[in-house]
């Protein structure tokens, strides 16, 4: 079967400079993919590669099997995707979007009413159908630029951020639609700087730093790479040092030899977020 994506070497620079390098990339149809990597480190312009937005410097990007160079208008069909930026018409209520975007796509009259009152009960919209853009919540835009996305029923969605900027809470609101998505059949691309988002949706990630791909596998043979326990310590200056073993008795040997140097020992399974520190010796977020 064709993947979904496929990036061969996959890169771009801006001015001279490269923000995303010969990146290989494959997912799989069906997976539920996340792409993780802090503020800047090519994520968007990956993602804006991989759906025809933005012209590859060089490399190549296969969509269901075609090329995205040479077939990017029938590619763009077959996808759907939700950016990060608000890109609803805030002078439209909700459904006026939907329909507007129903018409771009040549949906029937018939079937673009059957198909946006499904869509709307989908996200949990209906209620606020009616609604200017403006005056619903980001968690409600957030949902209905999903919906959009759906209109002409794609198998492969791109999701840039989905979550940014949502209380936690309505972030596990768009959480619950992503994985219901994926568990319908979309395969589901979906970029994130947050570790967790990562971790609690996606059964493959692949982590980006400046532009490179360092890491890409599942979450749990990641994070046994580097060493499924974690031993976080505090010095009591301040500074925290992180060291990692392959289980908790080597972990706990090595704390039982250390001296009183440390203010607080953590002892705890690895994450995502440590993968990350290991390959790059910086934090996701902050670092
Ligand atoms: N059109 C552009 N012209 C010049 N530089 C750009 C352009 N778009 C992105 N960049 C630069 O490329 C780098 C990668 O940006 P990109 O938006 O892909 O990162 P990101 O991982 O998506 O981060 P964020 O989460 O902040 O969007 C950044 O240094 C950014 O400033």
């Amino acid at each position: 079967m064709r993947p979904a994506i496929l990036a061969d070497k996959l890169t771009k620079d801006y001015a001279g400079r490269r923000v995303v390098s010969r990146l290989d990339l494959r997912v799989e149809k069906g997976e539920l993919f996340g792409f993780l990597g802090p503020n800047g480190a090519g994520k968007t312009t990956t993602m804006r590669m991989l759906t025809t937005l933005t012209k590859p410097t060089s490399g190549k990007v296969e969509i269901n099997g075609f090329d995205v160079a040479a077939d990017g208008r029938n590619i763009k069909a077959s996808f759907g995707i939700v950016q990060q930026h608000l890109s609803l018409n805030r002078e439209l209520t909700v459904r006026e979007n939907l329909e507007l975007h129903a018409r771009l796509h040549h949906i029937g009259r018939r079937e673009r009413k059957e198909r946006i009152d499904e869509l709307l009960d989908y996200v949990e919209m209906t209620e606020k159908q009616d609604q200017l853009i403006d005056r619903i919540s980001e968690g409600m835009k957030r949902r209905t630029m999903i919906a959009r996305a759906l209109i002409h029923r794609p198998k492969l969605i791109f999701l840039d951020e989905p979550t940014v900027g949502l209380d936690a809470q309505t972030r596990r609101r768009v959480w619950d639609l992503i994985r219901a998505m994926n568990s319908d059949g979309a395969t589901v691309f979906l970029t994130t700087h947050y570790i967790e988002e990562a971790e609690a949706l996606c059964k493959r990630v692949g982590i980006i730093h400046q532009g490179n791909m360092i890491a890409l596998g599942r979450p749990e043979d990641l994070c046994r790479d580097v060493g499924s326990i974690a031993v976080e310590a505090r010095r009591k200056g301040g500074e925290t040092s992180y060291l990692y073993f392959p289980d908790r008795p080597s972990a706990a040997e090595y704390v039982q030899t250390q001296s009183q140097d440390f203010g607080n020992i953590v002892i705890r399974e690895s994450n995502l977020e440590d993968v990350f520190i290991e390959l790059t010796g910086r934090k996701v977020v902050g670092g």
